[in-house]
């Protein structure tokens, strides 16, 4: 049995039994511990009625609201001590875990992070956008950085499947919100700061001090805090780092513990010339194309050989990497051999290094199918279309989850800055049109939603699938 002092240290009287916690009344059951969380929209204090109604027998708040009926416990910062009563409720987890941070590439770093340990005969597990996938397979958890329940819950199932290493996401809000506090962590890695999310962080710099969280907040003397050393926020991270008592391990261009001497494109992959703390390693062929998908390799074989993993596994690893669903992804090609590929791309740098990746690999024209997601930072619009406009031979303009706003509007916005792109608002629609034009030599990309399953408008979520439906494309051009 778990008491509310059990959860609570020092709180002097807390004999009650606690059988869940929430941060939720809609998801309180009897017996539950019900944190009631300011927010962005709401605030959870005036759902602390419903809370108890339902059968929560404790709240946790930061005060200034009476409770009648249920034990109250008021912490300065609720958040902060809901992630750690989570962590003392399902009170195991991972013996080694990193955690990523970036504006893009978490999901593949972790990803890589989890076929590496894998490869390499040891149990383990990524938690981030794409969910928590272990060796049982996939556990939904919602956000990139679940809330903090949902991160303890998961991270106890995945001690009970044996797991010992974890790389999981940290996003900003995720380290804003203090999700992660609660989390052990053996190191932490910092990826690239540019722009996104100004629909939650008020500036850039606010965003950044979010990121910087991870290298101020968690770190043990000593442990190792991965930096991509080609990042213009190299020094800020490092300086964060030492100023903690973290060891830097830098990769990249420019690293200095884990360095690139060449990278070689090839057909379906690339060779990589690197060098591991003077030592050259032998060139050997990463079986992904682009250089940010490299980057992201090494971000991940980085992790692993700060955490003590020995070289010749790491290459290994690296060389049996598979490709992250909706990354850079291959879906098809059509007769004639013009490829098709769906990516994440949802920034203005990812949409960059996207098309930049692309373009070596494409003889005739290259022509990118995208848009941008609705009640998410607007300022991003513009700044996508003009660098489609730069980078692509033909933009189409189309819809990605316009959730509550209009999406004419949205489009408009980015057509602003592309107006020599073509406007096919039914995402569907602009993936058969543009599929049925590919001619011998072209690559087409479908950017910005990856891995998604549904297409948002308003509150419902439509069944959407890129692959799905250029698959469905593709088989009728080839008939
Ligand atoms: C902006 C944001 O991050 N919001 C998250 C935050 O909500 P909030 O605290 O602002 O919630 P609120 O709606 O104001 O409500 C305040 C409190 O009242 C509670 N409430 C509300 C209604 C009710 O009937 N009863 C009740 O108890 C809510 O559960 C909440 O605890 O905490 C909630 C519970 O953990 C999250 O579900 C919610 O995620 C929203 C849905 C969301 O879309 N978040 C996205 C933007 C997000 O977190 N993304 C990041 C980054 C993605 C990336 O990698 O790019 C992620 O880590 O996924
Ligand atoms: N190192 C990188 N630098 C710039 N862009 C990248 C990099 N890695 C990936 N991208 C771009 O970002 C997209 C998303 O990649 P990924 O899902 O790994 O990032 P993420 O940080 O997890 O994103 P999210 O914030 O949605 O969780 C990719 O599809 C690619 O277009
Ligand atoms: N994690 C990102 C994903 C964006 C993906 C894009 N499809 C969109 O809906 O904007 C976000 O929530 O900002
Ligand atoms: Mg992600």
């Amino acid at each position: 049995m778990t008491s509310l002092k059990d959860l609570f240290p020092l709180i002097e009287q807390g004999d009650i039994e606690i059988k869940g916690m929430t941060a939720d009344s809609r998801r309180v059951a009897p017996g539950y511990l019900f944190a009631a969380l300011k927010g962005t929209v709401s605030d959870g204090r005036d759902y602390i009625p419903q809370a108890i109604e339902k059968g929560a027998v404790a709240v946790l708040s930061e005060g200034g609201v009476d409770v009648a009926g249920a034990a109250h416990v008021i912490a300065d910062e609720p958040r902060r001590a809901l992630a750690l009563a989570a962590k003392r409720f399902h009170a195991a987890q991972p013996k080694t875990i990193a955690a990523v941070t970036g504006t893009n590439g978490k999901s593949s770093t972790v990803d890589f992070c989890r076929q590496i340990w894998a490869n390499a005969g040891l149990s383990a597990a990524s938690m981030g956008t794409l969910g928590a996938i272990g060796p049982k397979g996939k556990i939904d958890v919602g956000h990139t950085t679940p809330d903090p329940v949902t991160i303890h819950e998961t991270l106890y199932e995945l001690v009970g499947q044996g797991v010992s290493h974890c790389a999981m996401e940290a996003s900003s809000h995720g380290l804003e919100q203090h999700r992660l506090d609660g989390v052990d962590l053996s190191a932490v890695a910092f990826l690239n700061f540019t722009q996104d999310h100004l629909d939650y962080h008020a500036t850039m710099e606010e965003y950044l001090d979010a990121k910087l969280r991870l290298f101020r907040d968690f770190g043990g003397q000593g442990m190792p805090a991965i930096v991509n050393a080609d990042s213009d926020h190299r020094d800020v991270f490092e300086k964060a780092a030492t100023d903690h008592g973290l060891q830097v391990v830098s990769f990249g261009w420019r690293g200095e513990d884990l360095w690139i001497d060449e990278i070689m494109p090839r057909a379906t992959g690339q060779v990589l010339n690197l060098f591991w703390r003077d030592v050259e390693w032998k060139p050997f062929e990463l079986p992904l194309i682009g250089e940010f998908q490299a980057l992201n390799a090494l971000a991940a074989a980085a992790i692993c050989l700060s955490l003590g993993m020995e070289p010749e596994q790491v290459v290994d690893g690296l060389m049996k990497l598979k490709p992250v669903k909706g990354r850079l992804e291959l879906v098809g090609k059509t007769e004639a051999g013009a490829g098709v590929f769906v990516d994440y791309a949802h920034t203005p740098d990812g949409l960059d290094v996207l098309l930049r990746a692309v373009r070596p690999h494409t003889a005739g024209r290259l022509k990118v199918i995208f848009g941008c997601g609705g009640d998410r930072d607007a300022k991003k619009r513009p700044l996508m279309g003009e660098i489609a406009a730069r980078q692509a031979d033909d933009v189409i303009v189309t819809d990605d989850n316009p959730r509550s706003e209009d999406p004419d509007q949205i489009r408009h916005a980015i057509l602003e800055a592309a107006p020599d792109a073509r406007e096919i608002g039914d995402r569907g629609e602009a993936i058969r049109t543009v599929i049925a034009e590919l001619q011998k030599g072209d690559t087409l990309v479908i950017a910005g939603k990856g891995h998604e399953t549904g297409q948002v408008i308003g509150a419902d979520v439509i069944p959407f699938s890129d692959q799905e439906t250029a698959l469905d494309a593709l088989k009728g051009v080839a008939g």
